[in-house]
């Protein structure tokens, strides 16, 4: 190996620059006296010059100085970086060594130049990041190597910055006479990265202290080497190899004591530093010698001796002087001018580090077997090149890589798709049957509906055929009673009545059949889709089970699972529509019953109001034991009451009901006194017809009813209640409480008691019809519904022959029509007396159905209580109602009747 580089020479380059006044500057009223005239020169002022003083008055105050670039303050870094540093680096990588230092006093911008700033960063960071750019850029061609080192020189002695715990080095001359530090940290890389890293970490372990010219003085000259090797890839026989080295040095700043007011190791650090600068001053001074013959002493600093070879050896050297503007600085800045000055005299010579390596013949059969392995390598790849350009599909194994990617990534979305459309079917039929069977729901609630309706109807003729068979054998008995009677009495039915089922019930038997069958279809339907809804499930749960087989990814099984999530709970969400919808149905149908037995409440109330008020202004009388009462309206709802000394009255109460949907359309309303006394000839009878507004007649009776029991249990003399009890309103959908929600299959009950849509017997018409009525009072229906005064207790003491014959007739009939033949007015009118409020709590003011309570119709006539013909709606329900109850349940049943008469009898 050979040192082939030829060697010129070259002057020393010398940068100056002029930091910023400093605030401290401003502060301490320093003026300006360093300018940068042009980009080469720089003028200084002497301040301390007296313009005044007539023996210099021809002397100039200024000094200019040339300089090979000039900046001020307005200079940035990289203008500094790229007129200083930047054309070092081509001839770095080409073998030149390099030198970039920074000189100056304290405080003046040194390490700010080479250091710089995070925003701002200085000649270090540029250098390395255009040396790797350059070398990036060459790599195909050159193979390099760069190390790195990085020190400080603090008070004379060496240490590595890298690696602070290797303690003081030592520099040594090779035995080419070069400087070496001993032991220093070298390390190799190519990433500039990693280098800005050590940079970085090397910098924080430099001596930096304040000091009262600089708060950030550097107390150490720092000393960054970057050695680049680099050769050609291509072995040849003559290897050539290039070497070189930069260095960038920040020097520590020439300080004087007076200005620094340093005590103790700072100012230790500034006499060792001033030292070493001196050293560099004489070895400038002595190199910048015109004659060359004078001694270089690089042996004084340590400083020195590792600048040799940058000061006066093979470098291209950069020096960067700094001053400060300041007027307070000039000697600094004088001393600086006049080094950087000298510098520019100082020659180096400058040669490429060029080594040529020459083998041993050996070795040449080694470097052509690698030439020939290099050029079958290079011909391989000109091959692939070629044939990639030819069918670039085929040969490029990314290519290929890409294509088996893409294959398998679409059977696998094949598959997932395969397996998507599996499960979106099997959910979307799992709807369409769950939509089927809410349908088959919905047809099987209206088949219930229907199936209740015609069980009603054939309930209510059952019932009407027991009621009328149940008449039939009481007028027998009561012939067998009365012989002579009954012999005479042509009305009395002798045969059963006729029991042959209307075309109505006929129909109401045929629609049920087709309805059971119907409704057994529909079972059969729904046995089948629940039972396919049950397979659709269990083919989902299956589909499910198969996902994480057939699926690899973890992301299309989490998408799958996620469909199958919001199907099922699509399902579920349809299944809870449907209950939903169900259970409202059958809460709006309970909600009329609730609705129904609220009116009914209401109404008993209403009824008790009116009996308190009545029995607080009344006093009853004209009634007595042996007296029937008798009512019935226009569709046969008749109501008969008789009283009998010592026994409680009996009443007996039948009604006949019409079409169940015309119950609340009902507001006519007819009622008729009729009363009469046959024991004692004091016979009163009195008809009326009063229009009252009744809402629900089948609440009226129940209201009489409620009555009934109530004041039966208050006397606790309840002898007989032979009566079939009113039902509460009919629920269609109570299986509990009525028939017509039970199974088609059970057979409705014989004798039920609510009746539906039937219409009035004509036999029961005749045996009540307002003909019978007013011909036991002898005066008739008053032909506009109102009031007929009842006679006084004279006239009926005294009576008429038509009187007569007309109470004669009405005794024949006493059967079917209703009398009053009361005997215990007095007693009546005694027992009013402890008459009691059925219900304290019952309201006075309540309304029934928005309607105000009809007003409180007073007797005129106290001894003669008006005995009332009550004309409820035709559309009650119940069939029969016999009842016997005490006196006080009679009471209550006037006064019901008249609570709801229209108008009474003036006078
Ligand atoms: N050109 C400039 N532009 C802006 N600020 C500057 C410039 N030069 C120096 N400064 C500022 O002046 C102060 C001193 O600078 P710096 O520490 O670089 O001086 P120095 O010469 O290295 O001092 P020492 O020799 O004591 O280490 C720093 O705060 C720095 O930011």
């Amino acid at each position: 190996m050979k040192d082939t580089g030829e060697s010129k020479d070259q002057q020393l380059t010398v940068a100056l620059r002029i930091r910023p006044l400093s605030d401290a500057e401003l502060e301490e009223g320093a003026t300006i006296i360093a300018h940068k005239v042009d980009d080469q020169m720089v003028v200084l002022m002497d301040p301390m010059e007296d313009p005044d003083d007539i023996l210099r008055a021809h002397r100039s105050r200024e000094k200019t100085y040339m300089f090979d670039v000039a900046f001020d303050y307005s200079a940035t870094q990289d203008e500094v970086y790229r007129s200083t540093t930047k054309g070092l680096i081509e001839g770095l990588i080409s073998g030149y060594n390099a030198t970039v230092f920074a000189y100056g006093p304290t405080g003046c911008g040194k390490t700010y130049t080479m250091l710089g700033t995070d925003r701002e960063p200085g000649i270090y960071v540029r250098t390395l990041n255009d040396l790797f750019k350059a070398i990036e850029e060459t790599s195909d061609d050159m193979q390099y190597s760069v190390s790195m080192s990085y020190l400080e020189i603090y008070n004379e002695m060496i240490r590595d910055l890298l690696n602070p715990s290797s303690g003081f080095l030592d520099l040594r001359e090779d035995s080419k006479g070069e400087i070496q530090v001993a032991g220093i940290t070298e390390v190799s890389t190519i990433n500039a990265r990693e280098i800005m890293e050590l940079l970085m970490k090397g910098n924080k372990q430099r001596t930096q202290e304040p000091t009262a010219a600089n708060q950030t003085s550097s107390r150490s000259h720092a000393v960054l080497q970057v050695a680049v090797r680099q050769q050609s890839r291509c072995r040849d026989i003559l290897q050539e190899v290039r070497f070189a080295r930069l260095f960038m040095i920040d020097l520590a700043g020439s300080e004087r004591a007076s200005q620094t007011q340093n005590r103790g190791q700072r100012l230790k650090e500034g006499a060792h530093i001033n030292r070493s600068l001196l050293a560099l001053g004489n070895c400038i001074n002595a190199l910048s010698e015109k004659n060359g013959n004078k001694y270089v002493n690089y042996r004084d600093s340590k400083l020195t001796r590792l600048l040799k070879d940058s000061l006066g050896g093979n470098s291209r050297t950069m020096m960067i002087a700094h001053i400060s503007p300041a007027s307070l600085a000039f000697e600094d800045s004088r001393n600086t001018l006049t080094y950087a000055d000298r510098a520019k005299s100082i020659r180096t010579r400058v040669k490429r580090n060029l080594l040529n390596v020459s083998y041993h013949i050996a070795q040449y059969t080694s470097i052509i077997s690698d030439l020939r392995s290099e050029i079958q390598r290079l011909k391989k790849k000109i091959a692939d090149q070629a044939s990639r350009q030819l069918n670039p599909d085929r040969t490029d194994i990314r290519h290929v890589q890409a294509e088996v990617q893409a294959h398998s990534s679409q059977q696998s979305r094949a598959e997932m798709d395969q397996l998507r459309e599996q499960l979106i079917d099997a959910f979307r039929q799992q709807m369409d049957i769950r939509k089927r069977l809410m349908e088959l729901d919905n047809s099987n609630m209206e088949i219930q509906i229907d199936t209740s309706k015609h069980l009603l109807t054939i309930a209510d003729w059952e019932q009407e055929r027991f009621r009328r068979r149940k008449k039939w054998q009481g007028e027998r008995r009561k012939e067998s009673f009365n012989k002579d009677e009954s012999e005479k009495d042509s009305d009395s039915p002798e045969s059963l009545p006729d029991s042959t089922e209307t075309q109505e019930v006929a129909i109401a038997r045929e629609n049920l059949v087709t309805l059971m069958a119907e409704q057994k279809k529909m079972r059969k339907q729904k046995a089948g889709l629940e039972q396919r809804l049950a397979e659709l499930r269990e083919k989902a749960r299956r589909l499910e089970e198969l996902l994480p087989r057939r699926v690899s990814s973890e992301e299309q099984r989490e998408v799958l699972c996620l469909l199958c999530k919001v199907h099922e709970l699509e399902i579920e969400n349809a299944e809870m529509q449907s209950s939903a919808l169900l259970k409202d149905n059958v809460i709006r149908q309970k909600n009329v019953v609730v609705q129904r037995f609220e009116q009914h409440r209401h109404l008993c109330h209403e009824i008790i109001q009116q009996q308190r008020q009545f029995i607080d202004g009344e006093s009853f009388a004209g009634i007595r034991n042996g007296t029937e009462i008798s009512a019935r309206d226009e569709s046969g709802q008749t109501v008969a009451v008789k009283f009998s000394r010592g026994y409680l009255p009996k009443i007996t109460l039948l009604s006949r009901g019409r079409d169940p949907l015309q119950e609340m359309d009902s507001d006519q309303e007819s009622v008729r006194t009729l009363g009469s006394d046959n024991r004692e000839g004091k016979s009163y009878m009195a008809s009326t017809q009063i229009n009252a507004k009744l809402h629900n007649r089948q609440q009226i009776l129940r209201g009489v009813q409620n009555i009934a029991v109530k004041a039966a249990r208050r006397r606790s003399k309840v002898l007989e209640i032979d009566a079939l009890r009113l039902p509460p309103p009919p629920s269609p959908l109570d299986p509990k409480k009525h028939k017509s929600n039970l199974s088609l299959t059970e057979v409705p009950p014989k004798g039920l008691v609510l009746r539906r849509g039937r219409q009035p017997s004509p036999e029961l018409c005749h045996a009540t019809s307002d003909d019978n009525l007013s011909s036991s009072t002898g005066d008739g229906p008053a032909p506009n519904g109102t009031w007929t005064r009842p006679r006084n207790r004279q006239a009926v003491k005294n009576p008429t022959p038509r009187e007569k014959d007309f109470e004669g007739r009405r005794r024949k009939r006493r059967s079917r029509s209703f009398e009053v033949t009361g005997q215990a007015l007095s007693q009546a009118k005694n027992t009013s007396q402890r008459f009691r409020p059925l219900d304290s709590t019952s309201d006075p003011h309540l309304h029934i159905n928005g309607h105000p309570p009809a007003p409180l119709l007073r007797p005129q006539h106290r001894a003669q209580p008006q005995l009332t013909k009550v004309r409820p709606s035709h559309n009650i329900h119940q069939t029969g109602l016999i009842l016997q109850f005490d006196f006080f349940f009679f009471y209550d049943l006037l006064i019901y009747s008249f609570t709801w008469g229209k108008s009474w009898p003036n006078g």
